[in-house]
C-alpha cells in the first residue's frame, strides 16, 4: 500500500503569540499542527481554538486516568474539534474503550470525530528506562503488546517510534493510523529522545504522520526547516 506520510509540527511553547506566528508563517508547509500540554496548560482551550482555526489539529493531552475521568475529559473536547487526540495505552482496555465511547457520544458524526490515538511507549524511553519502571520487555515488545491491546479496545491508531512501525504493521495491518514522533533529520540533536529515526526512514517504514517539534521550532528559520522535511517526505 502506498501512503503519503504527512508532517505534524509540534508547537511546544507557552506563548500564544509564538504559536500564532508559527502557524501563520507555515501556511501549507506543514500538514497539521500539534498543540500539547505545554501550550494548553499555559494558554487554555480558547487559545487552542484560535491558534488551530482552519488547521488540522492534533490535540495531544495524553490522558491517563481512571476510565470515568478520561471519558468525561474527552467529552468536553466537543467544542475544540481536533482531528487527532491521545490517551496512554497503559491505561488499559477499559479506559481505552470508555474513551472511544465518549468520543462517539460527543461527536455523533463519524466524519468529524477525532481519531483516538493510544501512546504506546514514549519515544524518550529505552530499555533501561522501561526496566526502571518494572517492565522487563524490550521497547519493541512492549509497543507491540500495548499496541495490540489498544487497537482491540477501540483505538483508531497508535503513537510509536519509527523503529516499531514494521512489526506493528505485521501484527495489525494497514488500518491503524501510526503517528510517529522521535523524528530527527540527519545531523540534528536527539535532545531527550531515545528511539529516533529520520523523516525518510519513518516514511519508508510506513508512518501515516510524523511529529516534529524542536528540529523545526528551534531552527534559525522554522519555515525552511519545515519545508526541507516536507521535501524529504516527498522523495522518500
Ligand atoms: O504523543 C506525542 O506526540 C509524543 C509521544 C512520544 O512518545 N514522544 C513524543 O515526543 N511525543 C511528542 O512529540 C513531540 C516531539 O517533539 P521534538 O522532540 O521536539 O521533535 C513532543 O511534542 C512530544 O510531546
Amino acid at each position: 500500500m502506498t501512503r503519503r506520510t504527512r508532517l505534524i509540527a509540534a508547537l511546544d511553547t507557552q506563548s500564544r503569540d509564538q504559536a500564532e506566528a508559527w502557524v501563520s508563517a507555515f501556511g501549507s508547509d506543514v500538514d497539521a499542527i500539534k498543540l500539547g500540554l505545554e501550550f494548553t496548560y499555559s494558554c487554555g482551550f480558547d487559545a487552542v481554538k484560535t491558534v488551530s482555526a482552519g488547521r488540522t489539529l492534533f490535540l495531544d493531552l495524553k490522558l491517563h486516568d481512571i476510565p470515568n475521568t478520561v471519558a468525561h475529559g474527552l467529552k468536553s473536547l466537543a467544542h475544540v474539534q481536533p482531528a487527532l487526540t491521545t490517551i496512554h495505552a497503559a491505561g488499559g482496555t477499559e479506559m481505552i474503550s470508555r474513551a472511544k465511547e465518549a468520543l462517539q457520544e460527543a461527536f455523533p458524526d463519524a466524519l468529524r470525530r477525532p481519531k483516538l490515538l493510544a501512546v504506546t511507549v514514549l519515544t524518550s524511553m529505552d530499555a533501561a528506562g522501561l526496566s526502571e519502571i518494572g517492565v522487563s520487555a524490550s521497547p519493541q515488545e512492549q509497543v507491540l503488546r500495548l499496541g495490540k491491546l489498544a487497537i482491540r479496545a477501540g483505538a483508531d491508531g497508535l503513537v510509536c517510534s519509527a523503529k516499531e512501525i514494521a512489526p506493528l504493521r505485521d501484527a495489525l495491518g494497514d488500518a491503524p493510523e501510526l503517528v510517529v514522533p522521535g523524528i530527527r533529520p540527519a545531523g540534528s540533536a536527539s535532545d531527550d529522545q531515545k528511539r529516533i529515526m529520520t523523516p525518510t526512514e519513518a516514511a519508508q517504514a510506513g508512518a501515516d504522520w510524523i511529529v516534529v517539534g524542536r528540529p523545526i521550532t528551534r531552527a534559525a528559520n522554522p519555515v525552511h526547516a519545515a519545508r526541507a522535511i516536507m521535501e524529504e517526505l516527498a522523495t522518500a
